[in-house]
């Protein structure tokens, strides 16, 4: 390697740096109080705060990770030109770019040429560093004719690192079919279907980061939102949008989502009851839809009377066989409950008026607004369309076997009515324990009445979970937008998850999403990831099985002892971060086992102030139930059959084994003291 061409480029690095810090210091001293107004004033203040906090430098993260020399038939310069790629764009004063943000379209060779399809593309160049300083760099030319060489030692290098701490972002290293889901149009949904460890999340994160730079304005208006299983997930994937520039993406659980449409019914009420699972199934299926829809429309009302209505001193009359036409066409018109039901004052109103008209006079649109305002009209239509309170209404249909009853008549049988109904209903909606399920039906019922706001685009992960009911939920909230569908029939845990990728995408409304596969699996070893596959067929026998595309094969060690402190002690003398993942129903035993070792146990409540020291801790205790979307460079999993008997039936527990097996980096420990899941094989 000519030390000078490595010097030239720690000399660019240096000179991007100072670069940064000049944007910085000129963000810095830009003022927005001279905007015209308020609004104004904040609005620029934010904005600066949010390109300062852009604009960050933190030297131990590569400023730029590669570099493309484009051809001179490129058209992006006469002698053919040569791009930095990195985190950010980073210019210089007469805005010559020095480093070019990786979601820019001069940056998509740099995942995706290849010497057949060079794309205007004669070199790529990929850089080392140990903290934060460029020691090494790699060139693939692609202009001369030849096989690709796939091989990279800086990509491995960089896919082989410890992982300590939580999850990081991946783009230095994005892969061909990850990129092509990364940058899909925004206009398109996608479902991915992937095996465990093939990116999923990564490339999820790095599609709302992606979006959030290509479409600014319109999704900074809109919002974009990442839904994930849990808090603790979720608190594993937080740093990954900050670190690419991004903090303007929500993450929240489709708990949190529904619970805050509680809380807008009333402020106090939270989510804290529980369902069996049979009755969270059923209150999950998508024929309760129907049922809530018929419920809030049966309260429109058959008019019996004639609308009487006196103007001036006349009286007219819409008898109401016309009201009944009205009201016909209100339904019909595709709207929601409540805005048809303002609409219906207008509709009479503009009864009266042609009867008005009719009869010699000559109204104008005043009038029609003031009869539209008129005690006799508004009494009229109060009373034949009804408001109708969500909570109330999920509350009676729960509560009340007749109004079950009209409401499923013919969609659910008698037997599904009665599990249903609650044992000791609540007198009112207020004393009510609301359970997760129970939410998802009031979110749908508020859904029925008014529609809920859309967002630009959501991703979803682990969505193989989420009943019918919840994909709705949060269909609706990208009803004008797109999505991004996460998840792997493989690792479905809930006895509500979904059967196939074209159903859950029907009940999101995005029938027509395309469905990618991934199948090479950047975090699990070989060795881990072909035992863990030996469950496949007894799982999800349609999966392809995964491969792995990790250098080391592993290590794993089916251990028959229970000395589980001195297994967690051993996997501690290594680098990187451990976890010992056990069946819920063992954690205290578990926790007393290595109550002598600092831990964090995950579910707990993390206080705010303390949320670094979960970090700063090498192992985790996690209950089989909270495994999905992590991972450990060790793991030391307890009990095996122990994980599967957790579960109410044999696959579900199957696939939760299959979860807490695929979450290891380097290796896997097997602890057990009773005979293996036959299911494992030999
Ligand atoms: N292109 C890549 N380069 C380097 N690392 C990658 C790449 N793609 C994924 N990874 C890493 O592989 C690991 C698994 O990724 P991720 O958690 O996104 O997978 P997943 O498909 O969501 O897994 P699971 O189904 O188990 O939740 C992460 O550490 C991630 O950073």
């Amino acid at each position: 390697m000519p030390t000078s061409e490595l010097e030239r480029e720690q000399a660019h690095l240096a000179k991007s740096r100072a670069q940064l810090a000049r944007m910085r210091e000129r963000t810095a001293s830009m003022d927005a109080a001279g905007a015209a107004d308020w609004v104004s004033r904040e609005y620029l203040q934010s904005t600066f705060e949010l390109r300062m906090r852009q604009l960050q430098d933190d030297p131990t993260v590569p400023l730029f990770f590669g570099r493309l020399d484009y051809d001179e038939e490129s058209g992006l310069g006469s002698s053919g030109a040569s791009f930095h790629i990195g985190r950010r764009h980073v210019s210089e004063p007469g805005g010559e770019p020095m480093v070019v943000d990786w979601r820019a379209p001069v940056s998509v060779p740099f995942y995706r040429a290849t010497k057949l399809e060079p794309m205007g593309v004669t070199l790529r160049r990929r850089y080392g560093y140990q903290h934060g300083t460029l020691t090494a760099y790699e060139d693939e030319d692609l202009a001369s004719p030849g096989q690709d060489d796939d091989y990279s030692a800086i990509l491995e290098q960089e896919i082989e690192r410890p992982r300590v701490g939580p999850m990081r972002d991946i783009v230095a290293t994005i892969q061909p079919e990850q990129d092509v889901i990364v940058r899909a149009d925004v206009s398109r949904s996608i479902a991915v279907q992937g095996a465990p460890g093939t990116g999923k999340t990564a490339v999820g994160l790095h599609r709302a980061a992606y979006l959030l730079y290509a479409h600014r304005d319109q999704l900074r208006r809109q919002g974009v939102l990442v839904v994930g299983p849990n808090e603790s997930f979720l608190r594993y994937i937080r740093d990954v949008l900050p670190a690419l520039g991004e903090i303007e993406a929500g993450q929240t659980t489709i708990e949190a989502m529904v619970a805050k449409s509680l809380r807008t019914l009333n402020a106090k009420w939270t989510i804290r009851g529980a369902d069996e699972p049979h009755v969270a199934t059923l209150k999950g299926d998508a024929r309760l839809a129907e049922v809530i829809a018929r419920a809030v429309w049966a309260h429109v009302g058959t008019p019996t009377e004639a609308l009487v209505v006196p103007v001036g001193a006349r009286r007219f009359r819409v008898p109401a066989y016309e009201v009944e036409e009205i009201l016909s066409d209100l339904r019909t018109r595709g709207v929601r409950y409540g805005a048809a039901r303002a609409m219906l004052p207008q509709s009479l109103a503009h009864r009266i008026l042609v009867k008005m008209e009719l009869s010699g006079d000559s109204p104008d649109d005043r009038v029609q607004a003031s009869v539209a305002r008129s005690k006799p009209v508004k009494a009229y239509a109060a009373q034949l369309w009804p408001a109708v309170d969500p909570a109330k209404l999920v509350h009676r249909l729960l509560a009340d076997p007749a109004a079950l009853q009209v409401a499923a008549d013919g969609l659910l049988t008698d037997d599904e009515q009665a599990a249903l109904l609650w044992a000791k209903p609540k007198a009112s909606p207020g004393t009510t324990p609301w359970s997760l399920a129970d939410a998802v039906l009031l979110d749908e019922a508020a859904d029925v009445i008014e529609r809920t706001p859309s967002l630009g685009h959501i991703v979803v992960d682990e969505a193989q979970d989420l009943s019918p009911m919840m994909l709705r939920a949060i269909g609706r909230r990208s009803s004008t937008g797109s999505l991004t569908v996460l998840g792997d029939l493989a690792q479905a845990t809930t006895p509500w998850a979904t059967r196939s990728w074209g159903e859950a995408l029907g009940h999101l409304g995005k029938p027509q999403a395309h469905v990618e596969e991934l199948t090479r699996g950047f975090r699990v070893p070989g060795e881990v990831i072909e035992y863990a596959a030996r469950l496949l067929p007894h799982i999800a026998a349609t999966l392809a099985p995964p491969t792995s595309v990790r250098r080391s094969r592993g290590e794993l060690s089916l251990v028959e002892s229970a000395d589980l402190a001195h297994e967690v002690e051993a996997a501690l003398l290594r680098e990187g971060s451990v976890g010992l993942i056990v069946p819920d129903a063992r954690l205290a035993e578990a926790e007393r086992a290595i109550a002598s070792l600092p831990h964090v146990v995950l579910g707990r409540d993390v206080p705010d102030d303390d949320l670094e020291t979960e970090f700063d801790t090498r192992l985790d205790l996690v209950p089989a139930s909270l495994a999905k979307g992590l991972e450990f460079d060790h793991v030391v999993l307890l009990d095996p059959e122990g994980v599967v008997e957790g579960e109410p039936d044999r696959v579900t527990g199957l696939r939760r084994l299959y979860v807490c097996l695929t979450r290891a980096v380097t290796s896997l420990v097997v602890l057990h003291t009773g005979p293996l899941p036959a299911e494992l094989g030999a």
